[in-house]
């Protein structure tokens, strides 16, 4: 385990495991739609790359870069578009996949971005969900593990940017941002 990691809270079979049911489940949804799949970077990339491959569908990928963090653990508020997509959305079937939803700020940004560009339908998929943090009031239409309030690192998460790389997802020894 890495020396900044207090706790493994979600390893890297239990991810694997849960990211083929969301899958499947995509599948009965999608087929036949051809979905633009839309990774929220940087953080999503892992999901979207494994999650996409398991659904084994007809769809379109694009990406979207939006930050509220930074080198923070706490949102700023404030969601930046930082890179914004090449597809047209309108009248598309566009599925939001993202890491985490804490606080829920980037996502109702995103939701209300892709309605006014007139989507057929906007869902959300989400790996990790920390409800306890939520300032909006949303919920997503499917969503891997619901993790309590600590912040964490791995499988695309990161602090400062490091840690996106661990395969498992680790709670951040406090130290590293209490100071
Ligand atoms: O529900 P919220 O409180 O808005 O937080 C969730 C968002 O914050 C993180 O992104 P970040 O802004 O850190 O960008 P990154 O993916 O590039 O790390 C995460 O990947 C989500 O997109
Ligand atoms: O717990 C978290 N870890 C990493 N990035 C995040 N963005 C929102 N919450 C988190
Ligand atoms: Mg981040």
């Amino acid at each position: 385990m890495h020396q900044d990691i207090e706790e493994i809270l979600i390893t890297k079979e239990e991810i694997q495991e849960r990211v083929k049911k969301l899958a499947d489940e995509l599948r009965e949804e999608y087929t036949n739609l051809q979905p633009l799949c839309i990774c929220v970077l940087k953080g999503a990339v892992p999901f979207m790359a494994d999650l996409t491959r398991a659904m084994d569908i007809s769809l379109e990928m694009d990406f979207m870069a939006v930050s509220s963090y930074g080198a923070s653990t706490q949102s700023s508020g404030v969601v930046r578009i930082i890179k914004d997509l090449e597809a047209s959305v309108e009248g598309r079937h566009v599925l939001i996949v993202e890491d985490i939803i804490d606080s829920g700020l980037t996502l109702s940004y995103l939701i209300d971005l892709l309605k006014a560009r007139n989507a057929k339908s906007v869902k959300v998929v989400t790996l990790l969900d920390k409800p306890e943090r939520r300032k909006t009031n949303l919920s997503p239409d499917y969503f891997g593990f619901s993790i309590p309030n600590k912040f964490i690192v791995g499988y695309g998460m990161d602090y400062a940017e490091k840690y996106r790389n661990l395969p498992y997802i680790g709670v951040l020894k406090e130290e590293l941002y209490r100071s």
